[in-house]
C-alpha cells in the first residue's frame, strides 16, 4: 500500500455491489437479483438504501460480462461495470480494481455488499460505519445464531454443536480498499465473503450485531419473505 494513499486526511466510502450471479439455488429463471420483489427489481431495493446514505462516495455494481439488465433499465446513479467473475470472490476482486480506476485509493473504505441481501436499510450501513470507521481492521454486519446447530451425515444428526460465540455473516464487510484488495490476492478464489480472507491475515474484524432480516435472498421461498417485509416497510 502506498504511504501517501494511506496518509489521505479523510478516507471515503465506497460501496461495491457483487451482482454476476446466477443463483443457481434460487430456482429462477435468470438471475435472482433482477426478479420483481415488492414491485421492483430485487437488486433496486438493495441499491435504494445504499442512495440513502450520503457518506457513500460511489457505489459501483459488478454484473457478469453477458448481462444486459441495467443497458436495458439505466435507471441508477451507480456506476455499473461488466466485470464479473466465475465466483464472487473474484467478482469483487476484479470489482476493486475498477474501483481504482474510478479514483479511490488504498486508505478509502470500501463497504462490499451483495446484490441479493435486497433488505439492508441505510440505518443498517450507517451502523457499519459508525461502528467501524476509527478501527484499524474495520467489520461485518451479522447475527447471532439463533437455532440449536446440527452437524448432519447421510441425512441423520452427527452431532449438535454449541451455539455460543457462532454468528451469520450478513454484509455489508466494510475494510480499507488496499488492505482487502492484498487480502483477496493471498486468500483466492473460493473464500465467500470478505472477512475470511481479512481473518486470513491473522485480524480480527468487528462483529456489528444486525438483525435477522438482513437475510441473502436464496431459496425460492426467500422471494415471499422478502416481498412481506419490503411492503410491510412501505405500510
Ligand atoms: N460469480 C459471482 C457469484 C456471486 N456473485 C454475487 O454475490 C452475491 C452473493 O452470492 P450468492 O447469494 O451465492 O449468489 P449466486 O451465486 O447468484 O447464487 P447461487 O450460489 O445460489 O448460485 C450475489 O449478489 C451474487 O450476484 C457475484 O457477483 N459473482
Ligand atoms: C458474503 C455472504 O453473504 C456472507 O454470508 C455469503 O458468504 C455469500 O455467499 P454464499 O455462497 O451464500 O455463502
Amino acid at each position: 500500500m502506498k504511504a501517501t494513499d494511506m496518509n489521505q486526511t479523510t478516507p471515503r466510502f465506497f460501496a461495491l455491489i457483487p451482482c454476476a450471479g446466477n443463483g443457481s439455488r434460487a430456482g429462477t429463471a435468470g438471475p435472482k437479483q433482477y426478479e420483481r420483489v415488492a414491485g421492483q427489481p430485487l437488486v433496486w431495493h438493495t441499491l435504494s438504501a445504499f442512495a440513502g446514505v450520503k457518506r457513500i462516495a460511489r457505489t459501483l455494481v459488478v454484473v457478469a460480462p453477458t448481462d444486459g439488465f441495467f443497458e436495458r433499465n439505466p435507471t441508477t446513479s451507480a456506476l455499473v461495470v461488466t466485470c464479473g467473475g466465475a465466483t464472487r470472490a473474484q467478482s469483487v476482486a476484479n470489482g476493486l480494481r475498477e474501483l481504482r480506476r474510478a479514483g479511490a485509493v488504498d486508505g478509502d473504505w470500501v463497504l462490499v455488499h451483495d446484490a441479493a441481501r435486497c433488505l439492508v436499510t441505510p440505518e443498517l450501513i450507517d451502523r457499519l460505519i459508525d461502528t467501524c470507521a476509527n478501527d484499524e481492521v474495520g467489520g461485518l454486519l451479522a447475527h447471532p445464531l439463533p437455532d440449536t446447530l446440527k452437524i448432519g451425515e447421510d441425512g441423520r444428526v452427527a452431532a449438535t454443536v454449541n451455539r455460543a460465540n457462532k454468528w451469520q455473516a450478513q454484509t455489508p464487510q466494510m475494510f480499507r480498499l488496499g488492505m482487502l484488495r492484498q487480502a483477496l490476492e493471498a486468500a483466492g478464489d473460493e473464500i465467500t465473503d470478505e472477512s475470511s480472507a481479512i481473518e486470513a491475515m491473522g485480524l480480527k474484524p468487528l462483529l456489528v450485531e444486525a438483525g435477522a432480516q438482513n437475510f441473502k435472498v436464496t431459496y425460492p421461498e426467500d422471494f415471499q419473505m422478502a416481498e412481506a417485509v419490503l411492503r410491510g416497510r412501505n405500510r
